[in-house]
């Protein structure tokens, strides 16, 4: 079987998933799909990039299989139009989820201790500074509480942190589990009351529905003085200008960013220029996250071969 990842990004994904299906051609298109030809692949990954009508017509997929959860990109019914089943991996299932809730401890922490500038203090060879804060007596707002909030609330709980835990649902319907990891529920309609009461604001959600910029100038002026964000979601959920300016004014202090806009983002973009902790799109990759992932999508791709229904499928 031919498996083309879109774009040259991820690699070790790839690397890890050539080591599974040894028998099998796994290789990326550095940039989209070629013409011609070469253009076909079997399965198609769409890592980050969009997959639309034309793009299905050009490679001819027999399965479109994300390596990861979000499949924001493609566009599922022009899919289920041809015919071409889609399917990924859920975060719940692979340690993906852990992984990502590890990486939003690390910019919670690295922010709230100043790790930047205490390197940039060290270099300058001065000692004992800067003053950070801990996150114990704060209170952090997780927004979204798929796998991925649940494990940032089970994350945050040692730490002393006041947890309020927001998701779509009114509280009498919210899922007993969820209500278990927290002080407080909130549902996403009381969103600017929780904010005013928020130190660490952790965003936790997908890009499906109407996400897209429900974090903008207002939801950021809510914030406590001091306040910090963090996105392990996706990052159209933040508008972006909201964003820089609320970072220029002062008016939020710092923020931790693992997405984005477009991805990559570009290096020269103003948020970077902020106080911000930025990484590259990285949370679900770890080792272990991604042999778990691997493991799933090498099983799609067998079952492919065999003709037996397929798991995981969005169409
Ligand atoms: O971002 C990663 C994923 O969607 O799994």
């Amino acid at each position: 079987m031919k498996v083309r990842f879109l774009g040259d990004s991820f690699p070790a994904a790839r690397e890890i998933l050539a080591e599974l299906l040894a028998e099998d051609d796994v290789g990326a298109w550095a940039s989209g799909a070629p013409a011609g030809p070469d253009g076909r692949a079997d399965v198609l990954v769409p890592a980050m990039r969009e997959v639309d009508g034309s793009l299905m017509d050009a490679a001819r997929p027999a399965l479109i299989q994300q390596f990861g959860a979000g499949l924001e990109g493609v566009d599922v019914a022009a899919a289920a139009a041809r015919g071409i089943p889609v399917a990924n991996v859920p975060a719940d299932r692979t340690g993906n989820a852990g992984s990502v809730a590890e990486l939003a401890m690390l910019h919670l922490l690295a922010l709230s201790r100043r790790f930047d500038q205490a390197r940039a203090a060290l270099r300058d060879g001065r000692l004992g500074e800067p003053l950070g804060r801990g996150l114990g007596g704060q209170t952090a707002t997780v927004i979204g509480l798929g796998a991925i909030g649940r494990e940032v609330l089970t994350r945050l709980r040692p730490f002393g942190t006041r947890l309020v835990g927001m998701g779509r649902r009114p509280r009498s319907e919210a899922d007993p589990t969820v209500l278990a990891l927290v002080d407080e529920y909130r549902p996403l309609v009381q969103l600017h009351a929780a904010l005013t009461a928020t130190d660490l604001l952790v965003l936790c959600l997908p890009l499906t529905g109407d996400k897209r910029g429900i974090i903008g100038a207002a939801e950021l002026r809510a914030l406590r003085p001091g306040g910090i964000l963090v996105n392990v979601g996706r990052g159209p959920v933040v508008d972006h200008d909201a964003l820089v300016a609320a970072l220029r004014s002062g008016s939020l202090t710092a923020a931790g960013l693992d997405v984005y806009w477009q991805e990559p983002i570009d290096p020269d973009d103003p948020v970077l220029a902020e106080n911000v902790s930025a990484t590259p799109h990285v949370g679900g990759v770890t080792t272990q996250a991604y042999r778990a992932t691997a493991e799933r999508f090498a099983a799609n791709v067998e079952r492919l071969r065999r003709g037996a229904p397929l798991e995981d499928r969005a169409a």
